[in-house]
């Protein structure tokens, strides 16, 4: 038995497809759903993905601007751009990079994001909206999870989900959307006793540690949905998962590819969020 590979190229593909329309409509009432990502110095990784995100977006005709800052910006000079694009009623949507620098404390910088422009859905606004169940704007990468999972019909009433990693950028909105479809969800952390027993109990398992191939087959309960959502480039150039590819496939019912599966998912949503934020304020 072999695992069927999502394919999330190929259903951010789709998406994107679907979303002709929408953006057509807004075009017709004048407006460009337009996003600014702000780089802070010269993280080459940041590079490759803001480039990524502004291909996207220009190809679907959005508009993209990318405002690239020093690396000793300082955080006051950070925080009045910010809300200078807060107040410019033609952008929707403002990215701020991460990771900052470390002079820079990222929680104040994500507040100073007007909420609504937030496509990131990281302002604690917004990570508050999701909490209490009434999302606002939901996290790229968790929502594109969501989005596989359910062009896999994967049933999420009842199953058992265990997520693997806490960020507030991933992990942790991730369980709550999991929960909120009625998955019974257990978090897992660096610190958790015996990671395997927990894995090994998913139907669902996401992985999204940034630990590369910590996850193997033999954590994976055989037939279970594993979602891989590390990014690790090896020392020879190539993108590694979270979760080692060769033994899982051969355990797993479903399982998505590095690169391939999670990251163009993120993009889409990442658009998703854009032109939902340039619709309301038709
Ligand atoms: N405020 C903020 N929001 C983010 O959403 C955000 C961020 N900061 N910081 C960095 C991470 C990382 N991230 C990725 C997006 C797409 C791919 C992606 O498209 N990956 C391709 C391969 C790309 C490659 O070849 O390197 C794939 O998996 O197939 C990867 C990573 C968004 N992030």
């Amino acid at each position: 038995m072999t695992a069927t590979i999502i394919d999330g190229k190929a259903l951010a593909q789709t998406i994107k497809e679907e979303l002709h329309e929408r953006i057509a409509h807004l075009n017709s009432k004048g407006i460009t759903p337009a996003l600014t990502v702000i780089l802070v110095g010269d993280d080459p990784a940041s590079a490759v993905y803001v480039r990524n995100k502004h291909n996207t977006f220009t190809q679907l005709g959005l508009k993209s601007d990318v405002l690239h800052l020093p690396a000793d910006i300082t955080q006051e000079a950070l925080l009045n751009k910010i809300k200078e694009l807060n107040q410019d009623p033609l952008l929707h949507g403002i990215l701020v990079q991460l990771p900052l620098p470390s002079h820079i404390d990222s929680h104040t910088v994500i507040d100073t994001i007007a909420p609504e422009k937030d496509v990131d859905g990281f302002h604690i606004s917004n990570a508050g909206a999701l909490m209490i169940g009434h999302p606002r704007f939901i996290p790229c990468t968790p929502y594109g999870v969501m989005k596989m999972l359910a062009t896999q019909q994967v049933p999420l009433r009842g199953a058992e989900a265990v997520v693997v990693g806490a960020s507030n950028i991933v992990g942790k909105p991730m369980a709550l959307l999991l929960q909120k479809e009625g998955a019974t969800v257990t978090i897992c952390n660096s610190k958790t006793k015996d990671l395997a027993a927990h894995t090994k109990r998913a139907d669902i398992l996401v992985v999204a540690t940034g630990r590369p191939e910590m996850v193997t087959g033999d954590m994976i309960k055989p037939g279970a949905v594993v979602i891989d959502v590390g990014i690790n480039r090896g020392e020879d150039g190539k993108l590694k998962g979270d979760v080692e590819f060769s033994s899982a496939v051969k355990v797993a019912g479903a399982i998505t590819p590095v690169p391939g599966g999670v990251g163009p998912m993120t993009i889409t949503m990442l658009l998703v969020n854009t032109i939902e934020a340039a619709e309301r304020q038709l």
